[in-house]
């Protein structure tokens, strides 16, 4: 039994809800991880899954990038942790194909099913469960045990720094927060040196201010780890944080699947109906005011800037902006004389129905960067705006996540 656990924690662990027919997957004879080639360009992952439950059936085709977080993001049953059992092996459906830069994982037709421990992936479930009578260093060993030590390709202190657990080498599982073992998990997890990291709502589990200690730490891991990562999430601020690409699943079935700031913008989507609706623009910092703590940041491609009040940042970083669809309004003149910081030339690309009768929801164009606005039915008729318009938009509050 021991050996089984061994296993199920050298792919990252087992929530109690899959765990044993995890560890029943997980229980085959010792081999080393299937070799993938790395090639320099980023290896895409393809897929097809149709797999039949007793009232679910899961029909959905997936090309992702090979680098990046792609989120899969929709409602509860939607088939979110299935589409990622399926990624590792640990279902297997009726037809499909599965290839991970360039290597066959699954090919129903020509009778190929790569099994779970031979495919190298990492696994962080909702809550880690780590082996409570061995202290953090030797849990992390574990997960590096199976991988020779040629191919390892991340290193027990790096994981352990970047994950910020170094301090807790020592301690005993039972010793450390939930967010801590959620970090230890996260750290055994990549030190099996996965070519592909599923996580799935590896923060759940957690309250919101240990959400918010661990949410930097992913971004970091994806802002230094060269590992894609399909991540399962109900949480649209997980989604805008994180999130590179996303596929939106309903009922089994693919929705849309694009780059995130394609997929939030558009209002035929379930993102924008929402009271969260938002975009996010990925920017680059060109500026910064001490004097008024003011970050400038430029849109790629665009004449358009952002300014928002930050901490100071460096010239030529990356920014994220995120701008939610309620704290953008519309004018029909540029107006010079009000508070608001960002005012930033659009054109009124498409305007649907809001979240009620009483409200609209405009996909704005803003050379090049696509906004939403969220504005009552009543100001869109009395300014009769239409597609096409040019108008100017007024953004109340922009949060930059860096
Ligand atoms: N082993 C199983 N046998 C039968 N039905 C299953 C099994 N696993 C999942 N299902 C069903 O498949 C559907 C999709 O489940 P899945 O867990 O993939 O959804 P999800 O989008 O991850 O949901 P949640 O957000 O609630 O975790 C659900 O209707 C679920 O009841």
């Amino acid at each position: 039994m021991t050996d089984r656990i061994n296993k199920s924690v050298a792919q990252g662990g087992a929530s109690p809800k899959h765990a044993l027919d995890a560890l029943d997957a997980l229980d085959a004879p010792d081999a080393p991880a299937a070799q993938v080639a790395l090639t320099g360009d980023a290896p895409s992952i393809n897929a097809h899954f149709q797999l039949d439950y007793d009232g679910f059936t899961l029909d959905v085709d997936l090309a992702l990038p090979g680098r990046g977080v792609t989120a899969l993001f929709g409602p509860s049953g939607s088939g979110k942790t299935t589409v990622l059992r399926c990624l590792a092996g640990l279902e297997a459906p009726s037809q499909g194909h599965l290839r991970v830069a360039g290597e066959t994982w699954l090919d129903t037709a020509r009778g190929i099913m790569l099994p779970t421990h031979r495919r190298p992936i990492g696994y962080v479930f909702q809550e880690a469960s780590l082996f409570p009578h061995l202290d953090v260093r030797t849990n992390l060993a574990y997960g590096m045990k199976r991988i020779p030590r040629a191919q390892r390709r991340v290193q027990l202190d790096d994981a352990a720094a970047m994950l910020g657990i170094g301090h807790l080498l020592d301690r005993a599982p039972d010793r450390l927060s939930g967010g801590e073992r959620q970090r230890v998990g996260i750290a055994r997890a990549l030190l099996t040196s996965p070519r592909l990291l599923l996580m799935d709502e590896p923060l759940a589990a957690l309250d919101t201010q240990r959400k918010q200690e661990i949410l930097p730490y992913l971004q970091r891991l994806h802002d230094e780890l060269d590992i894609p990562v399909v991540y399962v999430t109900h949480s649209p601020d997980e989604v805008a944080r994180l999130a590179d690409h996303l596929v939106l699943l309903d009922e089994g079935r693919v929705l849309a699947s694009g780059p995130i700031n394609e997929l939030l913008s558009r209002v035929d989507l379930p993102p924008a109906m929402g009271d969260d609706a938002s975009v996010v623009v990925d920017g680059v910092v060109t500026a910064y005011d001490p004097a008024y703590q003011l970050v400038t940041v430029a849109l790629p491609g665009s004449a358009s800037t952002f300014r928002v009040v930050r901490p100071p940042m460096a010239i030529g970083q990356r920014a994220r902006l995120v701008v939610m669809a309620r704290d953008v309004s519309i004018s029909l003149s540029p107006q010079q004389d009000g508070s608001i910081l960002n005012v930033l030339k659009v054109t009124v690309a498409e305007i649907a129905s809001g979240a009620t009768n009483a409200q609209r929801l405009l996909r704005l164009d803003a050379d090049g960067t696509p906004l939403l606005a969220r504005i009552t039915q009543y100001s869109c008729d009395r300014l009769a705006l239409a597609p096409g318009m040019q108008a100017w938009a007024q953004i109340k509050a922009v949060s930059l996540l860096a």
